[in-house]
């Protein structure tokens, strides 16, 4: 897994110890114990043996190793014009001789321990170009070198600790190219830029870290670095390294046993291949190869010449100015040079004759660097937690206690549940399987009795036009009996089947209940129950869901059905309207007079259009079945189809407000302004009665207002016995107005305002009656 962070330490973390800060530091190596201490960059020197070429030529190696710390450089080869020979001494001296194994374990192994107790660490390969740094850092592949050597003993070591502490490890791996920074790891156009924290110390900002749980991955992350790293071959080495390429891991640990306040440790290991100083006589390198050549002799230059200046101010001590921003090399790696970091160079040479020259270089700036004094210091993070944490961390505590103490039980009283977590849920998706069965059979139920239900109310609204007729045809009124008796009983069966699926449907949603029961018997931990409860939940949650859903939808379509129906009547309706008034123009026109059987039958057209304008009866239907096919309580009645469940508490209130013995005979009419059935709609209801109540106490004020000071006169006609009641109200409040300006404005709008507000909530009574 990859994970990209845009700010990257580099190299030290916590306090990193500034050029000034560093004066005076005493100069005391490093105990185990302590947490701070100075030390000098440890040198070790490793000659490689010659090479195939080179034995071709000359075999006489220039240097000799004259013991474990000490090694003599053999002058008065061809192009060196000295004569003496030179000796050096360094921490390591190791021959040709010398295995990967042996320089890991006397250069780098000590680095370890160091970095997995949060000190930082560096190890870098420094020499003129094929003397074997890559050999020595990454190896080859008969001998791996000292960074998977590194990996393979830290990883051994977490594991062997994981029991007490708990280890996180991530991994950078870069290369400076041409001085510009590139992700070896994970590769992008994004620009890598070098910045300096005053906390954090080096920062590579953009860089991408690896999460690393095993060795197995670090490896595999180092083989895909080292392959995009920039090599080519010249005169001298066959695979050249033309980058210098930096490695770096970071282990931050903390103590398992730690509670509230926990000490995480940051170490640092930063390993670094640099590509070799080159002379061009000797590589013979042209075009892009010399650009190359060049940037890499000058960060090496600019490294030397940091090293001379360290070197420098411990020797002479006072406040010299160390170059580290000469080059991206000496700025990443300055910690490891004069901050907080216990740093190793291994200075790698050639035997050979011809690379002498190099080869004292390379020594000398060894011998420098091995003066160079690092303080070191112990990254410890004091995270005490935060108080708000205290319960989480409290909480978490206490479940684990408690499934402990149920885990005892358990073994002590051999109680253990015989299905397990895995065993109860399974128990509770069998149960949820056979409820929403049954949840899927009562939706297709209420879908048919909707069906039926309509086919049945368009049936019997054909019956009642039949029956009103004088002549109607005694068979179609059978067949059609016939077919309403039919789907009654088909609605019947619905209805049964209805119920026993609700009932059924009750003894599951009732056995919910039981699981609780079975689980606390059945010796589950607290943590268990609480998965089995939230399991639960859900289902009960998801189930819900389902039948709000279904609900919704067949409510939906129930009203797109009803639009459907009533639009077709309304059209119907209007083709009827038209149809007798041009019948009655013809009539007019030809001054005929109408028939009585044409007569009756508008007189009947209109005592339906004075009912459609009144009232419609609306019997829930839905709450019992059919019993018989008496439409109801009048041949007028027009029935609606049944209503769903779900829309019950919508039509509630509805069917509050009709009484449930509606007549729909024509109301007597009064001329009174207080009676509230000269509107055409039936007041029997409470509601009704209460706009009577107000209508009443309106007239009050009416009448207590033209004995005083104005005069308020209702015109009393009475609206057209065959106006629909929509239009009545319009027509009073049309008919109502103040004969005479009242003296008190405020008093005589509050009284218009009663009188509207009246108007407007008797609309508002029609509009529900008819729907
Ligand atoms: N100690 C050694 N034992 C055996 N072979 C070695 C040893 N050191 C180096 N070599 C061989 O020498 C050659 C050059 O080594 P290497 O590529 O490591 O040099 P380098 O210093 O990294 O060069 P450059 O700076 O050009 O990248 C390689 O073929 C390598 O296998």
């Amino acid at each position: 897994m990859f994970l990209h962070i845009p700010d990257i330490s580099f190299v030290a973390v916590g306090n990193t110890s500034l050029e000034t800060e560093d004066q005076g530091f005493e100069t005391e190596e490093l105990s185990p114990q302590s947490n701070y201490g100075s030390s000098n960059i440890l040198v070790a020197v490793r000659c490689r043996p010659f090479s195939t070429k080179e034995l071709q030529t000359n075999n006489q190696s220039i240097i000799r190793v004259l013991d474990a710390n000490s090694l003599i450089v053999l002058t008065g080869g061809s192009k060196i014009r000295r004569n003496k020979p030179e000796t050096f001494i360094f921490d390591y001296v190791f021959n040709e001789t010398a295995s990967q194994k042996e320089i890991f374990e006397k250069s780098t192994l000590t680095l370890i321990d160091g970095v997995l107790n949060g000190f930082n660490s560096t190890i870098f390969a420094y020499g003129a170009t094929g003397t074997g740094k890559t050999y020595t850092m990454i190896g080859d592949g008969n001998s791996a070198g000292i960074i998977p050597a590194a990996f393979t003993d830290l990883f051994t070591k977490i594991e062997a600790n994981q029991r007490e502490r708990t280890y996180s490890v991530r991994m950078s791996y870069l290369e400076i190219y041409n001085e510009s920074l590139k992700d070896l790891i994970y590769p992008s156009n994004i620009v890598l830029d070098i910045r300096e924290d005053p906390i954090k110390g080096i920062i590579v900002s953009n860089l991408t870290e690896y999460m690393a749980t095993n060795i197995q991955e670090v490896m595999e992350c180092l083989n895909l670095g080292n392959q995009r790293r920039t090599v080519e071959s010249n005169e001298v080495n066959v695979v050249s390294s033309r980058s210098h390429a930096i490695l770096q891991i970071i282990i931050e640990s903390r103590d398992k046993a730690s509670g509230i306040e926990s000490e995480l440790t940051i170490g640092k290991l930063s390993m670094v291949d640099l590509a070799g100083s080159e002379r061009n006589i000797m590589t013979n390198n042209k075009g892009i190869r010399l650009i190359e050549g060049s940037n890499i002799n000058k960060s090496l230059l600019a490294l030397g010449n940091c090293i001379n200046a360290l070197s420098e101010r411990n020797e002479r001590g006072g406040r010299i100015f160390i170059p580290y921003r000469d080059s991206k090399l000496t700025r990443l790696l300055k910690d490891s040079l004069g901050g907080n970091c216990k740093t190793v160079m291994i200075a790698c040479i050639s035997p050979y004759f011809e690379c002498c020259l190099d080869t004292l270089n390379t020594l000398k700036y060894a011998r420098r660097a091995k003066t160079i004094k690092t303080c070191i210091k112990r990254n410890i993070v004091n995270t005490s937690h935060h108080i708000a944490n205290y319960t989480t961390i409290i909480a978490q505590l206490r479940q684990e206690v408690s499934s402990l103490k149920s885990l005892l039980i358990q073994n002590k009283s051999g109680n253990f549940s015989p299905v397990g977590v895995e065993g109860h849920q399974i128990e509770i998706n069998k149960h949820f399987q056979a409820e929403a069965k049954i949840r899927k059979k009562l939706f297709k139920i209420q879908q048919w009795k909707d069906d039926i239900g309509f086919i049945l109310f368009s049936k019997q609204t054909e019956l009642n036009h039949l029956k009103s007729q004088k002549e109607r045809d005694e068979n179609l009124l059978n067949s059609l009996g016939a077919e309403i008796e039919t789907l009654t009983a088909s609605l019947n069966n619905q209805w049964i089947e209805e119920e026993k699926m609700n009932i059924k449907l009750k003894e599951l949603e009732s056995k919910r209940n039981e699981f609780y029961r079975t689980w606390m018997s059945s010796g589950l931990s607290e943590s268990q129950l609480s998965s089995l409860k939230i399991y639960l939940k859900e289902n009960i949650f998801s189930m819900n869901m389902i039948s709000l859903n279904k609900g919704k939808k067949s409510e939906s379509s129930f009203i797109k059905q009803k639009d459907a129906y009533i639009k077709q009547l309304e059209e119907q309706l209007k083709l009827r309207d038209n149809i007798i008034k041009k019948n009655q123009k013809i009539l007019k026109d030809s001054n005929l007079r109408a028939s009585p059987e044409l007569k009756e039958a508008y007189e009947q057209i209109q005592t339906l259009k004075e009912v459609n304008s009144s009232s419609i009866l609306t019997p829930d239907f839905s709450s019992k079945p059919y019993t018989s096919l008496t439409p109801g309580p009048s041949d007028k009645s027009l029935i609606f189809p049944p209503v769903l469940n779900s829309q019950r508490s919508r039509l509630k209130r509805k069917s509050e407000i009709i009484p449930p013995n509606f007549s729909l005979n024509r109301p007597k009419r009064k001329t009174s302004f207080e009676s509230p059935k000269r509107t055409g709609i039936n007041f029997l209801h409470p509601e009704a009665s209460k706009m009577s109540l107000h209508n009443r106490s309106l007239s009050g004020i009416k009448a207590k207002a033209e004995n005083s000071y104005s005069q308020i006169s209702i015109e009393k006609n009475k609206p057209k016995s065959k106006a629909p009641a929509n239009s009545i109200a319009d027509k009073y409040k049309q008919s109502l107005y103040i004969q005479r300006p009242s003296k008190y404005p405020i008093q005589r709008k509050s009284r218009i305002f009663q009188v509207r507000n009246y108007f407007s909530q008797i609309r508002k009574v029609s509009s529900t009656y008819v729907m």
